[in-house]
This record gives structure tokens, sequence and C-alpha cells, in this order.
């Protein structure tokens, strides 16, 4: 989408905000012209150049009043700007992440989380910004215009012959600069690489202590650092000598003004009045042309931004897509409740066709997969580390998207299974699961009601844990759930996938944080859950006894599949898996 259906569509969100702005705004910036107006009085007035002349203590209080009212203007109008420029913030942002959210989840965002942040921040920051400019520039353009036919209705020859001259000259100039500025100024100022970078390096702290790569962190920091401190100071340099220059020019046009009023026009015919007038709204509309020049220079960027969150969505019009739809400005957010399934649209059978998945210019990944899950089974996949079981999970789940193939559910192919694989359909636990840093039970319930928390906890082996933590489930448990062990931040997420009940839980691999017991337990409270279907990637015993249908995948191929008896009769690669099993994990 190009900028102006961008921002009149912005405007269209919200009329009222919009439009109340631009009334608010008026009385301020057409008081210089009613200055203007005092101003050619009160001169006129002095010399007596005027047939019906007024005390000046009327004047004195018509400048009060125009004081007055230029307050109230800038009092309610800043009120409703900032209301403005907030909601434009939030709308857009929200659009984003709505956007965000609904791409498979495993490629969410395309670079690293710490750009995705930045840009989330900054860009918004300068859309919204120049949504105001925008706003103003409407208001500051009614302001000109008026300020010109109070010029003309004054003196026509004059406004006509020095002043539109001038103003065209002042344009020229400054449509000059701005091109000089828009053209040498740096493309980017490096503070999206920094602060991806430093973002990254906070999130591995470990990992580069670990690798002992502080020095070269420290050394990549500075490298960008120096990246963005020269840009940085190219730009202000260009800023600077142009806000430099436009003033000291506005200067030079009163000078000539000046000196045109004596030379050109016919003593008598301009009075000192006007020429106070005149000088005064030179300098009010010169203003307008600067103000105009960086306002269309910013506004013009505004294809770049929608370019670079086009980017950020990983889709070429995505912002155009962006879909208005009211914010929700209630302080707290509603309690949600996971839908129930009615009788006849329940799990019965899921079924993959011919997935395949390749790592985008890799050759690792999973090839041709069918497999079928009936409900109330157990199915497991097992294999060895990198043969491909976390990809197929995510691919059956549209966390990645297939390259080909098909997955149905009841019979019915599911074109978006990104948007369909969710509860009450389907619960999936990452190998890594996500806490945030919030209370245990805020992570669990994430916005749900609290109907059957209890019971998820219990299903997830938490119910112990929970009793020995200082708070209980209003334990708050840090950043990424720092404050909890691995076992217990993936208990944590099996109770939040329980206290869900879907219909289909997906689990890929507990057993890295969860000792043979505590798993062994988890497996048996399941299987007194009525909604227990289970998809399971799990090398222990307790699982692949427990299994109906087991799928072993090797170099992303299935290389075998039955019941454990038939694979440790038929499959050389299932029964290796198992005898190590049971002595070193095979992966
Ligand atoms: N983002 C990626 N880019 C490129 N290759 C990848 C990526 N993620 C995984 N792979 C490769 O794809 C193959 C399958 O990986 P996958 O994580 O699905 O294996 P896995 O069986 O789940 O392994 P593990 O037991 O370690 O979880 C591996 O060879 C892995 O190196």
């Amino acid at each position: 989408m190009s900028t102006r259906p961008f921002l009149w569509r912005m405007a269209a969100y919200h009329p009222r905000l919009f439009w109340t702005g631009v009334l608010q705004w008026l009385p301020f910036n057409l008081s210089p012209i009613f200055i203007g107006l005092l101003m050619k009085l009160f001169f006129d007035n002095l010399t007596g150049y005027t047939d019906t002349p007024l005390s000046p203590w009327i004047i004195v209080v018509l400048f009060a009043v125009n004081v007055l009212v230029t307050l109230i203007s800038i009092r309610l109008a800043s009120r409703t700007e900032t209301e403005l420029n907030f909601r434009m913030k939030g709308l857009i942002r929200q659009n984003l992440l709505a956007h965000i959210l609904r791409q498979p989840g495993a490629r969410a965002v395309p670079g690293s989380p710490g750009e995705a942040v930045s840009q989330f921040r900054d860009d918004v920051e300068q859309l919204a910004d120049t949504f105001r400019n925008f706003n103003l520039l409407i208001v500051k353009t009614i302001s000109f215009i008026s300020a010109v036919a109070v010029l003309f209705y004054m003196n026509t020859a004059m406004t006509l012959g020095v002043i539109l001259p001038l103003l065209v000259v002042f344009y020229l100039i400054q449509y000059s600069v701005v091109r000089m500025h828009s053209r040498f100024r740096p493309r980017g100022n490096g503070r999206r690489e920094l602060s991806g970078f430093m973002s990254e390096v906070f999130q591995s702290v470990l990992a580069v202590k670990a690798a002992g790569a502080e020095d070269s962190v420290v050394e990549e920091f500075a490298r960008l650092s120096d990246d963005r401190r020269r840009q940085v100071v190219r730009e202000r340099m260009m800023s600077q000598l142009m806000y430099a220059l436009l003033p000291n020019l506005v200067q030079i046009g009163s000078g000539l003004l000046l000196l045109s009023g004596a030379v050109y026009l016919q003593p008598g015919s301009f009075s000192m009045g006007e020429f106070a007038l005149f000088v005064h709204l030179l300098l009010h509309m010169s203003k307008y042309i600067e103000y105009s020049g960086t306002a269309v220079t910013q506004i013009r960027q505004v294809k770049g931004y929608l370019k670079r969150l086009s980017w950020l969505l990983q889709r070429s019009q995505a912002v155009s897509a962006i879909d208005l739809r009211p914010l929700d400005m209630s302080q707290e957010p509603s309690l949600t409740e996971v839908p129930a399934v009615s009788e006849k649209r329940q799990f019965k059978q899921l079924e993959a066709k011919n997935l395949s998945y390749l790592y985008p210019g890799s050759t690792k990944g999973v090839r041709h997969i069918n497999l079928r899950i009936e409900r109330g089974s157990f199915v497991v996949i097992a294999g060895r580390i990198g043969s491909g079981k976390t990809t197929l999970l995510r691919v059956i789940l549209g966390l990645l998207p297939s390259l080909g193939g098909e997955v149905r559910w009841n019979n019915r192919r599911i074109g978006n299974p990104d948007e369909f694989f969710v509860p009450p359909r389907t619960a999936y636990i990452p190998q890594v699961p996500n806490l945030y840093n919030g209370t245990l039970k805020e992570n669990i319930l994430l916005g749900l009601a609290e109907e059957g928390l209890e019971e998820a906890i219990y299903s997830a082996v938490l119910e112990d844990d929970i009793t020995a933590l200082p708070d209980g489930l209003d334990t708050v448990v840090g950043v990424k759930g720092v404050k909890l062990s691995n076992g217990q931040i993936q208990r944590a997420a099996a109770a939040r996938m329980f206290v869900r009940r879907s219909e289909l839980l997906v689990f890929d691999d507990m057993s890295s944080a969860l000792d043979v017991e505590t798993e062994s337990k988890l497996w048996e409270r399941l299987t007194g859950r009525k909604e227990a279907t289970c998809l399971v990637v799990t090398h222990r015993m307790a699982a692949l006894r427990r299994a109906d249908h087991i799928l072993v995948l090797k170099d992303g191929g299935i290389e075998s599949q039955g019941s454990f008896e038939e694979l440790m009769e038929s499959s050389e690669e299932f029964r290796s898996l198992v005898n190590e099993n049971a002595g070193v994990r095979p992966g």
C-alpha cells in the first residue's frame, strides 16, 4: 500500500479524534494571523492611518483574548493528539502482533527476536509520529491558505508582486535542501542492528561465557557502536545544516520586502500597519514552508517503514492487510474459556499424507511421511538425535510449512494447520517450553478461567512442587521461568496444556528434563483423562511400552512402524534404539 491511502486509512480508523485534533489545533495555528491583524490595527492607530481609531486598551484586551484562546487550544489539542498517537501505536502493534502470531510458529519472525523487537518499537513509533505530522500538516495548510487570503485582501499588488515570489523562492530552496538531506542521509542509523545484537547477547550470556567469547562480543559491540556513531553524526550534521539555513533566508526575505515596499509601491499605498502585518505573516508562512518540507519528507518515508514492517511480517503487502479492528482499551483483559467441542465435531482420527519439509538452504528435514492417529490412541515417534522427530511434529501442526502432502482431521483436509491445530483440538509442548516472567498460575492459565486448574496440576505431576514453592501457585517464576528447574518448567507447560482440555496432546521429548519415575507417573495419570489421544516424541521405555503404535524415524524418513513387539522383531534400528536406551540415551 502506498503512503497516502495508508494515512487516510489510519485517519478513518478514528475519525472523531482525527478531526477533533484538527479543529482544536486551529485556533493556535490561526493565532499568528490574528496577531498580525492586531499589529496592523495598533500601528495604523499609532500613525493615524485609520478613519476609525480604536482605544489601545481594546487592542490589549484582544491580545489577551488571543493568548487565552491559544492556551485553551494547546491544552485541548495536546490531549487529543497524545490520545490519537497512543491509539495509533497500539493499533499498529496489535495488528503486527496478531499477524506474527498467525505465522507458522517456528518461523514467526524472519530475523533475530532482537531485531523484531527493535522494529516493533522504532518503526511503529516513526509511523505514529508521521501520522501526527500528517494531522498537523492539514491544520497548518489551512492556516497558510488563510494567511495568503488575508494578504490578498489587504494588498493584492504586494502579495502578488513580492510575497508570493518570495514564498516560491523559499519553497525551492527548502525543497533542494530537503532533497539533498534525504539523498545524502544514511539509510539506517545502525540502531536496529545494535539493539538486535545486544538483545541476542542478553539472551545468550551463558553461551557467550561457555565459549569464552566475551572479547569478540565486546569487539562486535564496539564495531556496531562505531558504525552507529558515524551514521548519527552524518545525519545530525545534515539536519542542522538544513535547520540553520532556512531562518536566515527568512530574515533576508524580510529585508527584501522592506526594500520593495519602498521602491515598488506608491508613497502612501502601504501603511506602517500593513508592513508590520506583511513581515509578521511572511515569517509565519516561511515557517509553514519549512515545516511542510520536513513533514512531507517524513511522510514520504512511510513507504519505507511499511516495506520494513512487511519484511518483518514475511508478506509483501502485509501492512496493507492490517485489519483496523478496534483496540480493546479496557484495563483488565477478560478471562477466556476454551470452547467446548460438540459431539459431532469430536476428534476421530488424524491422517498425515506425504508430508515433507526441508530447512531453507539445507537437505535436512523430513520426507514423504504418512501417519494415522486414532482417537484415544497413544502414538510414539522414536528415532536418533537429528532423525527429524521435532521437525515432523512441527510440520503436522503447521508450525513449519509442509512442502507437499496434506493433513486430514476427521477426513477433512486442513488448509491452514497453524490456525487449526490449537486448543481445544490440539495442544503442544515443545522440547524447551516458554514460561513468562509472571506467577506460576498466570503461566499455566495464560488468561484462561481457573476451572480445571487443580486437575491439570495433578495430571502434570506438579502438586508436590507447588507445595514446596515459597508462594505456591503465586510464585513469580522469573524470565523464561529461571526460578524453576527444567523439570518444573516442563510440567508447568504440561499443566498449561491439560487445563486447555484439548483432544490431541502432542509432546516433544519430555525425557530431557524429567526423571524416569516422574515421566511414568505423568503417562499413567494422563491415561486417566478422557481426552487423552497422544502423539509423543520419546525414547523412554515407559512410553514405548504403553504405545499403541510407534513410528521409527531415520534421516528424515520413516524407517519402520508398528507395535513395540512388532518393531522389536522387525526393526534393527528400533532394537538398537531400545538397547542403547537401556544404557545410553540415543536421542
Ligand atoms: N533451523 C534449522 N535449519 C537447518 N537444519 C535444521 C534446523 N533445525 C533442525 N535442522 C536439522 O534437521 C534435522 C532434523 O532435526 P530435528 O530437530 O527434527 O531432529 P530430532 O530428531 O527432533 O532431534 P533431537 O532428538 O535432537 O530433538 C537435523 O539434521 C537437524 O540438524
